[in-house]
């Protein structure tokens, strides 16, 4: 999450709500190849396939917290607009989820509308590599920032993907080369809101959902995102609990297209967001995602080879023959409907 003087300006969330304990990964020590950190890094991935990233502790991490705050202050200037004005630039899933998302499109579990807005700017829009979209002002004024933080983000994600690749034992580079900068992907900016929820009537706004990606970096600024502890049943309340956005942190998660190349060694797993405890559940609730989705042809099969950690597909036949770009439309379907048979999967023993 941005930096300590950017929460300072929010109420405090309450110390009195259990949360999740997610392990913390120092980003400096990732930079710096520290084997323990790497280890970490590994177990978190199969254990929960959640870990908080602390960037506070280099000048890299600092300048990234900086770009994350000139994120937030877009996505503030796009809330502040007239829904009318915004509906102009609305996406049109499932075929390009590049856009508005305007309130209620997306249904919960129960069939009732969602509780968010988010525009959705696309990776290949801000490197040139696609035709340019048309943006609200706010945004079209901030591309050069915009491509900024996206190469910052980028880069960390194939810090954390050299880790992984070591640590699966794949040559350097294999992860990585699954989801360049270079290739078209559906890779994007997600600039979330979740308007504040009338007291008698609080519920759940964002289904619990994996993400279909490969590594998302998420920054929250107050609370409501939860997990799914592992294990637990997703229909039973009490097994889902807050995370604790924190300054100088943001939380990563990995996606299912992790588990697929790494044949189950990696994890995805089941998150949601629910409104805010305490007094920030009165605010406007901002996120920000930087949402890596694998090059649109990249296949959607377990990677391996001689060496390499990743068990052979059982009878050595391969169960997906999907591309990335296939799966994210067939994904993209069912989360519309609230059909997404969603489930933590991955971190099977090694
Ligand atoms: O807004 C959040 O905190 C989480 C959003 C999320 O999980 C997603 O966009 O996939
Ligand atoms: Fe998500």
């Amino acid at each position: 999450m941005p930096t300590k003087s950017y929460f300072e300006k929010l109420p405090p969330f309450p110390n009195d709500v259990p949360v999740a304990k997610l392990p913390r990964i120092s980003f400096a020590k990732l930079l710096d190849n520290e084997t323990e950190e790497s280890e970490a890094l590994f177990s978190a991935t199969r254990k929960l396939g959640f870990f908080m990233l602390d960037f506070q502790d280099c000048a890299e991490g600092q300048s990234f917290l900086e770009k994350s705050e000139t994120m937030f202050e877009i996505n503030k200037k796009i809330c502040e607009m007239d829904i009318g004005d915004l509906a102009q630039y609305a996406y049109h899933p499932p075929h390009s989820l590049f856009g508005y998302k305007k309130l209620g499109d997306i249904k919960i579990k129960d069939g009732r509308p969602d509780r968010l807005t988010f525009y959705n700017i696309s990776q290949d829009d801000m490197t040139g590599i696609a035709k340019p979209m048309s943006h609200p002002p706010c945004v079209e004024s901030h591309r050069a920032d915009v491509w900024d933080f996206m190469n910052q983000a980028h880069s960390i994600i194939e810090l954390i993907c050299s880790h992984l690749d070591t640590q699966l034992r794949l040559p350097l580079g294999t992860l990585a080369s699954m989801q360049p900068m270079s290739l078209p992907s559906g890779t994007a900016l997600r600039l979330l809101q979740y308007p504040p929820q009338p007291e008698s009537d609080r519920r759940t706004s964002l289904l619990g959902h994996t993400d279909i990606r490969t590594l998302t970096i998420l920054f929250n600024l107050t609370g409501g995102f939860q997990i799914l502890l592992p294990g637990r049943d997703a229909t039973d309340n009490s097994a889902w609990m807050y995370v604790k956005p924190e300054p100088g942190y943001a939380i990563i998660n990995l996606g299912d297209a992790m588990v697929e190349w790494s044949g189950g060694i990696l994890r995805s797993n089941m998150h949601r967001v629910t409104f805010a405890p305490g007094e920030q559940s009165k605010l406007p609730r901002y996120s920000l995602a930087y949402l890596v989705r694998p090059d649109g042809d990249a296949p959607m099969k377990r990677l391996g080879g001689e060496g390499s950690l990743i068990p052979q597909a059982e009878g050595g036949g391969e169960e997906d023959t999907m591309t990335a770009r296939e799966r994210e439309v067939h994904k993209s379907i069912a989360i519309q409907s609230g059909k997404d048979n969603a489930r933590s999967r991955g971190g099977i023993e090694i």
